[in-house]
């Protein structure tokens, strides 16, 4: 059954799944097959970044043709990134910082967003913002674990989705956080398996992730 539109909000888009895949795509005829092999594996929320020409491109046509994904749009960098995944069809963003006019876009859009933070200053300015729920970008690289243990104490209300150097290995570990609703990570869309075309073990990197406890 296909997710309802409208009414989507960033805590809906974290507790979906365990897993928010951060995708990169090359090639649209990818984007299909792929959004499809993901949703088989149970992940519904896919973070199509926008670090190549085709990805609003990739967006648009997961929109329409596989009604159960819910496609966004990572590494939105400004206002005008905000604006044309809107456009696409992207159905809620993800930033690997913030700014406030990338927050004041999509708020104006109306698209939900997870605005990446790594200090406590931008947490508070996020928060100011009316954000409540941040990626933590990038992860293992500014202080993983112990970071956002530390960040319990004065942050308790804000819900995490720790990304950056997230692995099959160390998710568990993450998840088990009371401040962590999910986490992001490129390892369930390995670039090899996206060129060689090889959805089915997309699918089964989908399905283990899905089924990761938190
Ligand atoms: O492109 C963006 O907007 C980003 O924020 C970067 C991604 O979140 C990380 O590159 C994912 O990290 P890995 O799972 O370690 O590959």
């Amino acid at each position: 059954m296909a997710v309802e539109t409208k009414t989507i909000t960033a805590i809906e888009v974290m507790r979906d799944a365990p897993v928010i895949p951060v995708i990169v795509l090359h090639d649209v005829k990818d984007a299909v097959p792929l959004a499809r092999a993901l949703v088989a594996g149970g992940i519904r929320m896919l973070e199509v970044t926008l670090r190549t020409r085709e990805a609003l491109e990739c967006i648009e046509i997961i929109a329409k043709e596989v009604p159960d994904a819910v496609p966004g749009a990572g590494t939105i960098r400004s206002a005008a990134d905000a604006q044309a995944s809107a456009l696409a069809g992207a159905r809620f963003g993800v930033s690997p910082g913030y700014t406030r006019a990338v927050g004041k876009a999509c708020h104006d859009l109306g698209l939900p967003l997870l605005p990446g933070v790594a200090t406590g200053s931008e947490i508070m300015m996020a928060q100011e913002d009316g954000f409540t729920e941040l990626k933590f970008f990038p992860a293992v690289q500014a202080g993983g674990i112990a970071m956002l243990k530390a960040w319990q104490g004065p942050f308790g209300d804000v819900k995490f989705c720790p990304t950056g150097g997230v692995t099959a290995a160390n998710a568990p570990e993450f998840l088990s956080l009371a401040n962590v609703a999910c986490v992001g990570g490129s390892w369930i869309v390995p670039t090899d398996a996206i060129a060689a075309g090889d959805w089915v073990r997309i699918e089964a990197l989908a399905r283990e992730a899905s089924q990761l406890a938190r």
